[in-house]
């Protein structure tokens, strides 16, 4: 599905992504994990198109297609779909109209009909029984007032509603109480499908204990510096950072090419 090869990519004047490469399968959940500032975010902002985020090198193939020629609602509309690290609030704007809007979008995109408020609240309150989400958020503006918590189980509905085929969560866990990292955890699992692929940007293996991932990288001076399975988040966790990837991180970068 997501087949990333030796990406470069610039934030505000400094390169950031260094020659990273990553393959995701349909049905895969992807967990990426490394130190503060290795360049997680920046790869989800780089695959989501946000603006600032200059690609200098590399390719990301998402089913065949270019993806990095794709605009940012091109690329949404294709299915892939970004959950923030800090979700924005958007005052005045109820959530459930919000939510309607999107979904139009991208069906109008993909040359589908839209869908009237009649099938669209039909939709929401299926997504909400299967997802085990209470409809008090949808009444409110757009993440306005949200707890951290709220925030995180407002983007799996959104997700949950939007359908994705490539869903991107960075930190979906970061500020989750115990309850509200299951209850996220639990949504993702249902969300979980065969056409369906994850790539989980976390700091902690907690996470991993709920939804357990089929790949565990370790993304460090932006590269993917070391890749295993759930094992790997474990060995993470029991001894930090120090040494991994350390053959690779010290490779010399293209020797000679220059020469
Ligand atoms: N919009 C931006 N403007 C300036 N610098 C940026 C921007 N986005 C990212 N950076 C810089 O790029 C580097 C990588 O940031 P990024 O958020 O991708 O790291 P991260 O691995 O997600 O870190 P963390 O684990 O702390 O969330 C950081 O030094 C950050 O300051």
């Amino acid at each position: 599905m997501l087949k990333i090869e030796n990406l470069h990519a610039r934030v505000a004047g400094r390169e950031i992504l260094k020659g990273l490469s990553l393959e995701v399968n349909a049905g895969e959940v992807h967990a990426i994990m490394g130190p503060n500032g290795a360049g997680k975010s920046t790869l989800g902002n780089v695959l989501s198109g946000r603006d600032g985020y200059e690609v200098t090198a590399g390719t990301v193939a998402y089913n065949g297609v270019d993806l990095l020629t794709l605009a940012p609602e091109a690329r949404a509309a294709a299915g892939v779909f970004l959950a923030f690290q800090y979700p924005v609030e958007i005052p005045g704007v109820n959530n459930t109209y919000f939510l309607r809007a999107a979904l139009n979008a991208q069906r109008k995109v993909r040359g589908e009909k839209e869908l009237d408020s009649m099938q669209f609240l039909k939709l929401v309150r299926e997504k909400l029984k299967v997802m085990q989400i209470s409809d008090e958020l949808l009444h409110r503006a757009v993440n306005e007032g949200f707890s951290g918590g709220e925030k995180k189980r407002n983007e799996i509905f959104q997700m949950a509603v939007l359908e994705p085929q490539l869903a991107i969560l960075d930190e979906t866990d970061s500020g989750l109480d115990i309850d509200a990292l299951k209850q996220v955890a639990q949504g993702v699992n249902t969300l979980r499908s065969p056409e369906r692929a994850f790539l989980m940007i976390t700091h902690y293996q907690r996470l991993l204990d709920y939804v357990v991932p089929d790949f565990v990288h370790v993304l460090a001076d932006g590269r993917i510096v070391e890749s295993g399975d759930k094992s790997l988040a474990l060995k993470l966790e029991a001894h930090g950072y120090a040494g991994i990837g350390a053959g690779h991180a010290a490779a010399p970068h293209r020797a000679g090419a220059q020469a």
